[in-house]
């Protein structure tokens, strides 16, 4: 085997002495190098300590001395690494990388071809050492198929310096934090902001991640930890920015090819919920009513209302409701979307009753009517209001309104215990007349969930269900009931 020596090299601490020496040598050498003959050149190739020298399988990790790093110190990531290649004419390259695809070198970030700097007319290939015999020989195909090409077959040693900007954000965080500690780069991406939900674990190194994360993703500026659980009435984060710009957490989303603009630091937003907001959506035809009831800045009421549905949409807080006007504006649905900005209990017993009263009362109305209500960690006690709703109003059973209400469930069988609390909200079975969605894993043991449906007349209409018992709503049938955040006793008892 031909041992050559090539490219850029810097010296580095986990190279024996003689790989140190070797490469001062190079280094101070270069301009020498012309001068040299290609016998002398061999003869250097050959020098017996050289012959020890192994291919490196691994390219995807960093100099081990980043391990532990708080800082992020970008020159520390260098790392020289062998590549077997091979040298050939430039004229035969491209046939030769048909020929010789499955041996390549398939490295994110690292060409396959490069230029030989001492040879105008001369690239290198690079190989993949871990496709190649544990002799790092060709075969006797292969060797063929050089011949034919008139390549050299002899494999040749290729030092290259790997830096910062060939590694993934995933493998310098592996490279970084601890060993045997999960790793995650993983965030929500909204706008030029990334949104991470670091663990206690990671903490100490958030500043460096968020850098990161920065670094390699186009169009991220910014970096943002959730601080706490979400704990305030109107649902948005406390957050800390980790890297990037701090100045302006204004940003702007795409969903379902509609324009949202916000500052995500005062409003709610998710975009794992996208594929959510456009089931529903399908769910609705031009000319029905949707009633949204918490609207944040607009992500069901305004494709809703370019599918030409009349909504009415409701956020208790000023800023989303601030941003939901702004929206309708971005997307030309003003005209179609009333906004309020009132408790959701206010706005159900204000405007929607209002135009549910008029809607029912019109004779041969096709409309549908639909009610959103995703804040699902108090959704469910809401319904509440729809007992006796409509007492009093002339009874229209036909096309009563359909709820989508959304909650969380850390029960064994979500979609269940979702079902049995509405049920115990509204005091009445909802057995055969209700579909239930998993929309979201949210956390491990924590699930997402939609219970849609039709609005009964005996909710609607009745009188409250008198305290003998009589009426009364219907006992959770799962003994696997558990208590959860969305204070399900208080719900129960008021049921
Ligand atoms: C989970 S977010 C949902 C926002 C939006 N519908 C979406 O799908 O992204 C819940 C929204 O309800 C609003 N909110 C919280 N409490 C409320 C209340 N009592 N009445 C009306 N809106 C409320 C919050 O401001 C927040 O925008």
């Amino acid at each position: 085997m031909k041992i050559e020596h090539f490219g850029t090299t810097t010296s580095s601490t986990s190279f024996p002495a003689s790989w140190w020496f070797w490469n001062q040598f190079h280094l101070e050498s270069n301009q020498l190098w012309g001068h040299l003959s290609v016998a002398q050149r061999k003869h250097f190739f050959t020098m017996p300590e050289m012959l020890d020298e192994k291919f490196d399988h691994d390219l995807n990790v960093p100099h081990p001395r980043v391990r532990g790093m708080t800082v992020l110190d970008r020159d520390a990531f260098k790392r020289v690494v062998v590549i077997p290649a091979l040298k050939v004419d430039k004229s035969s390259v491209s046939k030769l990388l048909t020929s010789l695809k499955y041996v390549l070198l398939k490295r994110p970030g690292i060409k396959r071809v490069t230029q030989d700097s001492k040879d105008e007319s001369s690239v290198f290939v690079f190989l993949d050492s871990a496709k190649l015999p544990a002799d790092c020989s060709l075969g006797e195909s292969e060797q063929q198929v050089l011949k034919s090409f008139g390549v050299d077959p002899e494999i040749i040693r290729y030092k290259f310096e790997l830096t910062y900007d060939h590694f993934k954000a995933d493998e310098i965080l592996q490279a970084v934090l601890p060993e045997g500690q999960e790793v995650t780069s993983g965030f929500s991406r909204v706008g030029h902001i990334a949104h991470l939900n670091l663990r206690d674990h990671q903490l100490p190194y958030k500043h460096l991640i968020g850098q990161v994360i920065i670094d390699k993703n186009h169009g991220i500026t910014c970096a943002v930890n959730k601080v706490s659980f979400i704990e305030n009435a109107y649902r948005n984060f406390r957050m800390e920015v980790l890297a990037g710009d701090e100045t302006s957490m204004l940003t702007k989303v795409k969903e379902s090819h509609l324009s949202y603009e916000f500052d995500f630091s005062k409003v709610y937003w998710n975009p794992r919920l996208e594929t959510e907001h456009r089931r529903i959506i399908s769910l609705l035809k031009p000319g029905d009513i949707l009633f949204d009831v918490f609207a944040g800045v607009g992500p069901f009421a305004i494709p809703a209302a370019k599918k030409k549905c009349i909504v009415f949409a409701n956020d208790l807080n000023p800023e989303s409701y601030k941003w939901l006007q702004h929206n309708c504006k971005l997307n030309k649905v003003d005209k179609q979307v009333q906004v309020f900005n009132m408790d959701g209990r206010d706005f159900l017993k204000g405007p929607v009753k209002e135009e549910l009263v008029r809607q029912l009362s019109l004779k041969e109305r096709e409309a549908a009517l639909h009610i959103v209500m995703n804040l699902p960690a108090m959704a469910i006690e809401f319904l509440e209001v729809f007992r006796q709703f409509l007492e009093g109003e002339p009874a229209s059973p036909e096309l009563l309104p359909t709820v989508h209400c959304y909650c969380f469930s850390k029960h064994d069988d979500p979609t269940q215990d979702a079902r049995e609390r509405v049920e115990a909200c509204l005091g009445t079975s909802l057995e055969g007349h209700c579909s239930t969605v998993l929309v979201r894993n949210v956390a491990p043991h924590k699930e997402m969930v939609c219970v849609s449906f039709r609005l009964p007349a005996s909710v609607l209409y009745k009188p409250l269900p008198c305290p003998t018992g009589a009426g009364s709503p219907p006992e959770p049938t799962s003994k696997r009931r558990r208590l959860n955040e969305d204070s399900q006793e208080e719900v129960n008892q008021k049921a």
